[in-house]
């Protein structure tokens, strides 16, 4: 599992060790440069570094606008001319591991996360890079600044050199690490690093196979550390170095999609999970239902985690003590949305799998999964909605083959509405797609919600929230977050970067090829959830925080699943089905499916 720290957790970590004496700074610099000099070596032994000519005109061009001291001087370079094509450099100085010659551009902020990136620059020189600091504020880290210079590195001022001259350099050069700011930012970048970074992420857009390969100290500068938000410009990262524990933004949309790779160095934080209470140590942990946006760790599920919660059968197990789904989804006009997502729970091993809806949908399904039981009875979750219309209160009859009488009923038992004695008591459930317009009562986090960005909009509208699509891509922590806290249940917020909020840790997976996004993928996401549900109903309706955890899970398989069904090309979302039992068979073997 992959656990972030808030910036708070981090200071409180950081505090005692820096007390301690320990070289908490040196540790990050040495790890961060040791990355940097793997990446160039492999990059010039692949023939992929940068000319040895660009480097030489880029830093031709800086050198006019420096002192013969290295200090900046009067002449100015002039702005918008773009050197150094980067191609493939047969000649480079040969053999993995050899980076001499190598140019690195270091974007200095004027605190610590300025301090890493400087010491790691007295490195790269002291390995025989040429190496040019920008400095983008009045203040630099004196030590850092001083051991650069000392090791023979070349440092300017911003302000002297102007952001088009570092546009050219950064054009010319093989790799550029971004320290600008680290876990002490606030906010979207400020003048004058704001505009460099502004310039320099579209010089990277337009350069494209040809910008270096750009590494982000600590955090890529410009995302919120806790939130993921992107509140203003960003220079996207192809790696993050960070620094004693992943920050939420890393794993968090939007801002995880700027951080590239992202790599941890261990500048001695206490590490493993059991002594995660005492890091945390001094750090007020808000009750669930403050407006606390820092309550709740972010994590991410990875293969193991996933294999142990998995609802794998024992010997004595039969079909009703592994959980039956019932699924009501498709209508005779939408009858596909049926089939996949009574595909994704009979594929992700459902003990058994009911359909409800209309005979004629009934039938597809039966043809496409003869294993479906077309027909009611018990069942220990509900899968709600998928290929479902949304609710129209102005509409008289909304043509949907009865889907939204069934939906209603269901919908009255898994929040407790009706008496056990008619229901058999609670039990988890899936509301997906037109499910989402229906509801009328607060549910139990055992209920997960599965919006993409638009429909979570509409929900948070119909709840008086003045929001959009865009706002919600801005924001899908927030939002996710006050969505639960709406509604009680558990909200699975689809997207590239998937965000589940229930009552407690948020999960942030991300797990799926660009391809999933492709009709029809979200039914079979719906149908492997309800298998999760039902083949732990009662634990989930138990532990409030566990249909989070099953969420993240399916999010995961299903994401997996997607890549090897596409295999690099398109998908289409009952392949994704298809793939799922192979997945879960290298899971639960301890591999990982990737
Ligand atoms: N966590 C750890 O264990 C370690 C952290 N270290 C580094 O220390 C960093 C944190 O250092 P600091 O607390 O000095 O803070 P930062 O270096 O992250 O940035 C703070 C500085 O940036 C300015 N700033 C803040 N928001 C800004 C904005 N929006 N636009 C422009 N400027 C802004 C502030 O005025 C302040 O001068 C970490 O990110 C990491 O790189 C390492 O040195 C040592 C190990
Ligand atoms: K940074």
């Amino acid at each position: 599992m992959k656990d972030a720290w808030s910036s708070d957790e981090i200071r409180k970590a950081e505090e005692p060790l820096i007390a301690a004496g320990e070289p908490l700074m040196a540790r990050a610099a040495y790890g961060l440069a040791q990355v940097v000099l793997r990446e160039v070596a492999l990059r010039r032994a692949e023939g992929r570094a940068g000319t040895a000519d660009g480097a030489r005109q880029g830093r031709a061009r800086l050198r006019g606008s420096l002192g013969s001291d290295g200090l900046p001087g009067q002449a100015r370079v002039r702005p918008g001319r773009v050197v150094g094509r980067r191609t493939a450099d047969a000649g480079a100085p040969g053999g993995r591991g050899d980076v001499r010659g190598a140019h690195a551009v270091l974007l200095v902020g004027p605190g610590n996360n300025g301090g890493d990136t400087l010491f790691a620059g007295a490195h790269l020189v002291r390995r025989g890079m040429t190496v040019t600091a920008v400095l983008a504020s009045a203040r630099a880290h004196e030590a850092g600044l001083a051991a650069f210079r000392a090791a023979g590195g070349r440092a300017a001022s911003l302000a002297d050199v102007r952001v088009p001259a570092v546009v050219e350099l950064a054009l010319g050069a093989d790799v550029i690490l971004d320290g600008l700011v680290g876990v002490g930012a606030r906010g979207a970048l400020r003048p004058p690093a704001g505009g460099l970074v502004r310039a320099l992420a579209d010089a990277r857009d337009a350069a494209a196979d040809r910008w270096p390969y750009t590494v982000a100290v600590d955090i890529p500068s410009g995302i919120g550390v806790d939130d993921g938000a992107v509140p203003g410009p960003v220079l996207r990262a192809d790696r993050t170095v960070t620094f004693g524990a992943l920050k939420p933004g890393l794993l968090l949309p939007p801002a995880a999609q700027t951080a590239g790779e992202v790599e941890l160095v261990d500048v001695g934080f206490p590490a493993s999970p059991a002594s995660g209470a005492a890091r945390r140590n001094g750090v007020a942990r808000h009750a669930w239902g403050t407006t606390d946006p820092a309550a709740g760790r972010v994590l991410r599920l990875e293969p193991a985690d996933v294999a142990a919660l998995w609802p794998a059968p024992g010997a004595r197990d039969h079909k009703y003590t592994r959980g039956a789904v019932g699924v009501v989804a498709g209508t005779s006009t939408y009858p596909g949305a049926a089939v996949l997502a009574a595909s994704g729970a009979v594929l992700s091993g459902a003990g058994m799998v009911r359909y409800l809806g209309p005979e004629v949908v009934g039938t597809r399904v039966l043809l496409a999964r003869p294993e479906v039981v077309v027909a009611g009875g018990r069942v220990q979750s509900w899968v709600l909605g998928p290929g479902v219309p949304a609710l129209d209160p102005d509409d008289e009859g909304p043509d949907d083959d009865g889907q939204a009488r069934r939906i209603f009923g269901a919908l009255a038992a898994v929040t407790g509405v009706l008496s056990e004695d008619v229901t058999g008591g609670r039990m988890p459930a899936v509301v997906d797609a037109g499910a989402l317009t229906m509801l009328e009562h607060r549910l139990p986090p055992s209920v997960v919600l599965t919006p993409h960005a638009g429909e979570l909009a509409e929900l948070l509208r119909g709840l008086g929230h003045e929001v959009d699509r865009t706002a919600v891509e801005a924001r899908p922590l927030h939002w996710a977050r006050t969505a639960h806290q709406a509604t009680g249940g558990t909200i699975l917020l689809k997207g590239a970067v998937t965000v589940v909020a229930g009552p407690g840790d948020v999960y942030a997976q991300a797990d799926a090829p660009a391809w999933t996004a492709t009709a029809g993928a979200g039914d079979v996401l719906a149908g492997i959830l309800g298998t999760l549900l039902a083949g732990r109903s009662r634990a989930v309706v138990e532990d409030e925080t566990l249909a989070a955890r099953l969420a993240a899970a399916a999010v995961l398989v299903h994401g997996r699943a997607a890549a090897r069904a596409s295999a690099g090309g398109p998908v289409a979302a009952l392949e994704i089905a298809r793939a799922v039992p192979a997945v879960v068979a290298e899971l639960l073997a301890g591999a990982d499916p990737a």
